[in-house]
C-alpha cells in the first residue's frame, strides 16, 4: 500500500489509545488499527481550510460510512474499521472522509430534487445520495460488494479531496460551490462521465454557474470535458443546453435604427456637455483648451456612466472626435500643421515669404517691374529678322493673373525684361521653393531668352503687329509663314490665336486685290488621325500627302540586275538611284560622292556606281532610315530614284504601315491625277517649279480636306468658327474647355486662275500637359496627351534640325515622325519659308515648372539652351526680416534671443559674466556645460557643482535663471505676435 494512503496518528489519537508513543502505536498497528486517523484527517483538512470545509454526502461511499467511536456503538466501530481496512487491504481506492454523524442526519430528503433542474427532480442517487436508511444498511453490512459505478465515483472524489480538491457535495444536497470550484482536480474518469458535468460550477444555490453561457474553450480543456458537439455525436445530452439561457430576439431594422438614432443624439449632448466644460476650464484658465479637448478621455467615461462607450465602439467615438476638430478647425481657419509638402503646397503656404521675396528683387532690379510700353514698341519684317533666334521668331507672352488665382493666395513669378535697344528679350522665372529641410525657403531666378517678350499688359493688339502683321506682308508676296502657339494647358494659346486670326482676316481682305482669292483649309491632328474641320460631312478623314512638286513617290521598281547572293542572305535592300537627265558630267561625279556619302548616313553595306546609275545595299532593318532616305534625296530635287527590292524581303515588310502607306499614297495619287502628278515612268523628268515669287517647291496635300474659298472677312470668320465648333474640346483639371487636339488652319492667296499661292498656316497646339495634371484623367485621355507631347516632341525635334539645316544641309529633318510635322513639312524645307512660336505663359506660382519647361523646350527648339542663365539661389527671409525690408518698420526687438536652455557653453559664459551686476562671474564653469545641464541642476546640486559649496549663490543663480528664461520667453511671444500681425498684412 501507498504510504500516501497511511493514516496519519495524531498524538491526540494516541493518547487516547494509552500508546506512549507512535512507535508504540506502529507495532500494534496490525493488531489494533487506528480507529480515527480519518475523522482527524478530516477534521485537519476543515481547519486547514476553514471557507470551504469538506463535506461528503455519505450516500456517495454507502459501505464505508464510518461511525466514530461512542461508547455506544462498539460493534459498529469495529465493523467500519475493518471494512476500512479490508478497503485498503485490497488496494481499492481510498472511501471518502467521513463527517460527522450530525451533519449526515442533515440530509435532504432526496425526493424534493435537485435545485438546478428546477421542478420537483428524480432523485439523482449518484449525486446527492440515496436514503440515510441505505447508508447505515452499507455500514453494518461486511463484506463490501465488488465496486461498482457509483462506488468508483465515490472513489474518485475521495480522491480529489485527499489531494486537496475537496470534491463532493454537502449533505444538505446542495452542492458547494468552492468544490466545484476546484474541479480540476478530480479525477479524469469521474469527470468524463455525464454526471461530472452536472456537478461543476454550480452556486451556493445549486445553479451551474455556466447557466445561460457555455464553457469557455480554455475552461472546457481545463476541465477535461468534452465539447458539446462531442456530446452530442456520442449521444449524450449536455446540461448546458437544457439550462441555456434564450436567445435575444433579433432587432428589427426600425429597431436598430431607433437605437443608433438614439445613441447618436446622446453622443450629440455629451459632445455639448463637453464642450462647455471645455469652454468653462478657459474661462478659468484652469487648462489650455487643446489638451481638454484633445486628450480628454470622457469620451469613454463621460458622466461616469460610461454611456458613450457603451453606445459606441471607442474608434467611432475617437472619429467623430476628430472630425468635430477638424470642422472646427476649418471654420475657424486654423492652419494646416502639415510639415512635409509637395513643391505646390509649399509655395501656397508660404506665400507671403515669397511674394515679399519677389517684390523685393523687382525692386532691387527695376526693368523687370511690368511697366512695359508695348504700344510704341512694333518690330517691323527687318527687326524681326534680326531678332530672330536661328531662323525661328521666339515670343513669350505672359497672360495675367486670375482673380480664382488670387484669391487661393497664388501669386506672379513670371518677370518680363522687354529691351528694345538689345536683340533679344528676357523673361525671369522667380523659381519659389523649398530647402530639402522644410524650413528654409529658396528663390531661385531662371533667365530665359526670347525674340520678343509681353508681359500681361500686352493686348491682343501689340501681339498682332508683332508677330503676325510682318509675316502677312510676305504670305502676300506668295510666301509660306506659320505661327505656331506652344504652351502649357490653360496658358492662353487659344485665346492669341483668336485674336490674330480676327486680326489677319481683317487685314488680309484690306489688303488684297481683285485678282486675288482667299481660300481656307482647316484640320484637326489628333493622334494619327487628321480630321477636316469644314467639310460638308463632320469628322471626314483627311490623308497628308507629302511630296516633292513635279516629282512625286514611285512604286518600287524591280530592276534586272541579279541580287547578289550575299546580300540576299543579309536581307538587304538595294537601292538604286539614277541620275537626273541632263545634268552635267563635270558635276556627275560629285553627285556621285554627295549620293555615296548619303547613303553610308544609313550604314549601306556597299555601293556601285554604274555610268547613270548607282546602287547602295540598305539593310531591311534600317527601312524607316532607307524611306527617309529617299525622301531626303528627292528633297535636294537633283535624282531620281528607282528602288530595286528583293521579294522576299518587300514580302516580309509588306505587313508595316509604313510600307503599305506608301504604295497606297502613291495608287491614289495616280488614281486621282493631282495637278502635280504625271510622274510615269523611271526617267521622268522633274516637272518646273511653279513660277510664283516666292512659292514653295514642295507641296504638301491635304486629301479630302475642304477648302473653302472666302470671300469675306466676315465669311472667313464664319468659316474659322464652324471649323472651331467642330473641334475637340474637353475638360481637364486645368483647363475648362481643354483642346485635346491640334488645330491647322491654313489660310491661302491664291492669283486667280493660276496656281500662285502665299500660304499662312496657324497652329493651336494642344496643352502640352504634364503627368501630373492627367494623372487622374482615364486611360484614353492619358493615351490621348501622350499622344500630344510625342507630337510636340516630333515638331521640336524638326524645328531644330531645321536650324541645324542652315550649317549642315545633311541634316536628317525627322518630319514624317508626327502628322503634325508632316504638315509643317514646307515650313521646314523652304529656305525662306517664315516660322514664329509663341510661347504662352501662365504666371501663377503653382505652375512655375510647366512655365520654365515650356520656355526650356522652347529654348531648345531653336537652339538656344546655352542662353538659359540660373542666376544665384537666394534664400528668403522670414517674416521679421521681411518686416524691415518691405514695411521699413523694425520688429521690436532685433536681438537674436535664444532662452536659457538653449544656450550653449559660450552663451552661459556671457550671461554669467553679466548677469546680476557680475555676481555670477566667478562661478566654475566646465566646457561641457550649457544652459540645458546648468538649468537642470537643483540648488543643492548647483551648490555644489558651480557655487563651491554656497548655497545663498547657488539660490540666486538658480532663481535668476528661471527668471531670465521667462523674460525671453515673454519677449518672443511679443515678436511672435507681432509677425502673425504683419503676415496678416500681407496676406491681404
Ligand atoms: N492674355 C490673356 N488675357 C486675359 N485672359 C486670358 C489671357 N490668356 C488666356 N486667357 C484666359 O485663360 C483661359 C484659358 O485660355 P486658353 O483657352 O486660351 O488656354 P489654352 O492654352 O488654349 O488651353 P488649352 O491648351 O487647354 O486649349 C481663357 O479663359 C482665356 O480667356
Amino acid at each position: 500500500m501507498s504510504s500516501r494512503f497511511r493514516p496519519n496518528p495524531t498524538p491526540s489519537w494516541a493518547q487516547t489509545q494509552n500508546l506512549s508513543s507512535l512507535k508504540d502505536w506502529e507495532a500494534d498497528y496490525n493488531d489494533s488499527p487506528p480507529a480515527s486517523p480519518i475523522r482527524k484527517s478530516a477534521n485537519s483538512k476543515a481547519r486547514a481550510r476553514p471557507q470551504s470545509p469538506p463535506s461528503f454526502n455519505t450516500s456517495l461511499s454507502p459501505r464505508v460510512s464510518y461511525v466514530p467511536p461512542s461508547s455506544s456503538s462498539e460493534n459498529a466501530q469495529k465493523d467500519a474499521d475493518e471494512a476500512f481496512f479490508n478497503m485498503l487491504r485490497s488496494d481499492e481506492p481510498p472511501r471518502p472522509k467521513i463527517v460527522k454523524k450530525k451533519r449526515v442526519m442533515r440530509v435532504k430528503d432526496p425526493a424534493k430534487g435537485a435545485p438546478e433542474s428546477g421542478g420537483p427532480a428524480k432523485p439523482r442517487r449518484r449525486i446527492t445520495g440515496g436514503s440515510l436508511k441505505k447508508d447505515a444498511k452499507a455500514v453494518t453490512s461486511p463484506p463490501p460488494p465488488p465496486i461498482n459505478k457509483a462506488q468508483q465515483e465515490c472513489d474518485s472524489a475521495f480522491f480529489g479531496m485527499l489531494r486537496g480538491s475537496g470534491n463532493g457535495n454537502k449533505l444538505d444536497g446542495k452542492p458547494d460551490m468552492q468544490i466545484g470550484a476546484i474541479s480540476p482536480r478530480v479525477s479524469t474518469e469521474s469527470l468524463r462521465s455525464e454526471e461530472s458535468l452536472l456537478r461543476t460550477s454550480r452556486d451556493s444555490d445549486g445553479r451551474p454557474l455556466s447557466a445561460g453561457r457555455p464553457l469557455s474553450s480554455r475552461r472546457r480543456r481545463k476541465l477535461k470535458e468534452p465539447s458539446a458537439a462531442a456530446l452530442r455525436n456520442s449521444g449524450v445530452r449536455d446540461s448546458r443546453e437544457e439550462i441555456a439561457l434564450p436567445r435575444k430576439p433579433k432587432l428589427s431594422e426600425e429597431e436598430m435604427n431607433k437605437i443608433i438614432e438614439e445613441d447618436r443624439l446622446r453622443f450629440e449632448e455629451l459632445q455639448l456637455e463637453k464642450q462647455k466644460k471645455v469652454a468653462k476650464l478657459r474661462g478659468k484658465g484652469v487648462a489650455g483648451g487643446k489638451k481638454v479637448a484633445v486628450r480628454s478621455k470622457s469620451m469613454t467615461k463621460v458622466g461616469g456612466s460610461g454611456a458613450v462607450s457603451k453606445a459606441m465602439p471607442l474608434s467611432v467615438d475617437r472619429r467623430k472626435k476628430q472630425d468635430l476638430v477638424l470642422a472646427q478647425q476649418g471654420e475657424n481657419g486654423s492652419k494646416d500643421t502639415r510639415r512635409n509638402l509637395d513643391k505646390r503646397t509649399a509655395r501656397i503656404r508660404h506665400s507671403p515669404h515669397f511674394i515679399a521675396a519677389i517684390k523685393e528683387y523687382r525692386n532691387k532690379n527695376p526693368h523687370l517691374n511690368s511697366n512695359h510700353n508695348h504700344r510704341e514698341r512694333r518690330f517691323d519684317d527687318n527687326a524681326m529678322t534680326n531678332r530672330s533666334l536661328n531662323g525661328v521668331t521666339v515670343f513669350v507672352r505672359k497672360r495675367p493673373l486670375f482673380p480664382y488665382e488670387k484669391q487661393r493666395k497664388d501669386y506672379d513669378v513670371v518677370s518680363v525684361h522687354a529691351d528694345s535697344d538689345a536683340d533679344s528679350d528676357h523673361v525671369l522665372i522667380h523659381n519659389c521653393v523649398m530647402h530639402p529641410d522644410m524650413k528654409k525657403m529658396l528663390h531661385k531666378p531662371t533667365v530665359f531668352s526670347c525674340s520678343a517678350a509681353f508681359d500681361q499688359h500686352a493686348n491682343n493688339d501689340d501681339i498682332y503687329s508683332n508677330v503676325a502683321r510682318p509675316m502677312l506682308d510676305k504670305v502676300l508676296r506668295g510666301g509660306i509663314g506659320t505661327i505656331l502657339m506652344y504652351g502649357q494647358t490653360g496658358s492662353g494659346k487659344t485665346y492669341t490665336m483668336t485674336a490674330i486670326e480676327e486680326r489677319l482676316g481683317a487685314e488680309l481682305f484690306s489688303e488684297i486685290t481683285e485678282d486675288k482669292e482667299i481660300t481656307v483649309k482647316f484640320i484637326e491632328l489628333a493622334g494619327k488621325r487628321a480630321v477636316d474641320l469644314l467639310g460638308r460631312r463632320q469628322g471626314e478623314e483627311v490623308r497628308i500627302i507629302d511630296q516633292m512638286q513635279g516629282m512625286g513617290n514611285e512604286v518600287p521598281t524591280v530592276n534586272n540586275e541579279p541580287v547578289p547572293k550575299s546580300v540576299e542572305k543579309k536581307k538587304h535592300v538595294i537601292i538604286q538611284v539614277s541620275m537626273r537627265e541632263g545634268i552635267e558630267e563635270e558635276t556627275e561625279e560629285k553627285v556621285d560622292a554627295d549620293m555615296m556619302q548619303e547613303f553610308r548616313r544609313f550604314n549601306a553595306t556597299a555601293i556601285r556606281t554604274f555610268p547613270k546609275w548607282l546602287t547602295a545595299f540598305v539593310k531591311v532593318s534600317s527601312m524607316m532610315d532607307y524611306l527617309e532616305a529617299i525622301g531626303d534625296v528627292r528633297l535636294k530635287g537633283k535624282y531620281k530614284v528607282l528602288c530595286k527590292v528583293e521579294d522576299n524581303v518587300v514580302e516580309s515588310w509588306r505587313g508595316e504601315d509604313s510600307w503599305e502607306g506608301w504604295d497606297e499614297e502613291e495608287e491614289d495619287e495616280e488614281e486621282g491625277g493631282g495637278e502635280d502628278e504625271g510622274v510615269e515612268g523611271e526617267m521622268q523628268e522633274v516637272a518646273p517649279a511653279p513660277q510664283c515669287s516666292e512659292a514653295p517647291v514642295v507641296s504638301v496635300k491635304w486629301k479630302n480636306a475642304a477648302e473653302l474659298t472666302a470671300k469675306s472677312q466676315e465669311q472667313l470668320t464664319k468659316f474659322i468658327n464652324v471649323g472651331k465648333s467642330r473641334r475637340a474640346t474637353e475638360a481637364t483639371d486645368v483647363n475648362g474647355t481643354s483642346s485635346r487636339s491640334h488645330a491647322v488652319l491654313q489660310i491661302s492667296v491664291k492669283e486667280k486662275g493660276s496656281k500662285k499661292c502665299g500660304i499662312i498656316t496657324l497652329i493651336d497646339c494642344a496643352g502640352s500637359e504634364r503627368r501630373n495634371d492627367s494623372l487622374y484623367h482615364d486611360k484614353e485621355r492619358q493615351k490621348e496627351s501622350a499622344e500630344i507631347n510625342a507630337s510636340l516632341y516630333a515638331l521640336k525635334n524638326c524645328i531644330r534640325a531645321r536650324v541645324e539645316v542652315r550649317e549642315n544641309p545633311n541634316t536628317f529633318i525627322p518630319y514624317r515622325s508626327s502628322l503634325l510635322t508632316r504638315v509643317l513639312r514646307e515650313t521646314f524645307e523652304v529656305d525662306t519659308a517664315l516660322l514664329s512660336i509663341i510661347a504662352t505663359a501662365a504666371p501663377n506660382a503653382t505652375d512655375t515648372e510647366h512655365t520654365m519647361e515650356t520656355l526650356r523646350t522652347v529654348s531648345r527648339i531653336v537652339g538656344t539652351e546655352n542662353n538659359i542663365v540660373e542666376l544665384p539661389t537666394e534664400n528668403v527671409l522670414m517674416a521679421h526680416q521681411l518686416q524691415e525690408m518691405i514695411v521699413g518698420k523694425a520688429p521690436s526687438s532685433t536681438a537674436n534671443h535664444v532662452i536659457p536652455m538653449k544656450w550653449n557653453n559660450s552663451q552661459l559664459n556671457a550671461w554669467l559674466k553679466k548677469a546680476a551686476g557680475g555676481m555670477f562671474q566667478n562661478v566654475k564653469v566646465v566646457k561641457s556645460d550649457t544652459g540645458k545641464t546648468v538649468m537642470a541642476q537643483t540648488v543643492p546640486k548647483l551648490t555644489d557643482s558651480m557655487c563651491y559649496g554656497d548655497t545663498i549663490l547657488a539660490t540666486q543663480l538658480f532663481n535668476k535663471l528661471r527668471n531670465e528664461s521667462e523674460r525671453i520667453n515673454k519677449i518672443l511671444l511679443k515678436e511672435r505676435m507681432e509677425r502673425k500681425q504683419m503676415m496678416k498684412g500681407l496676406d491681404g
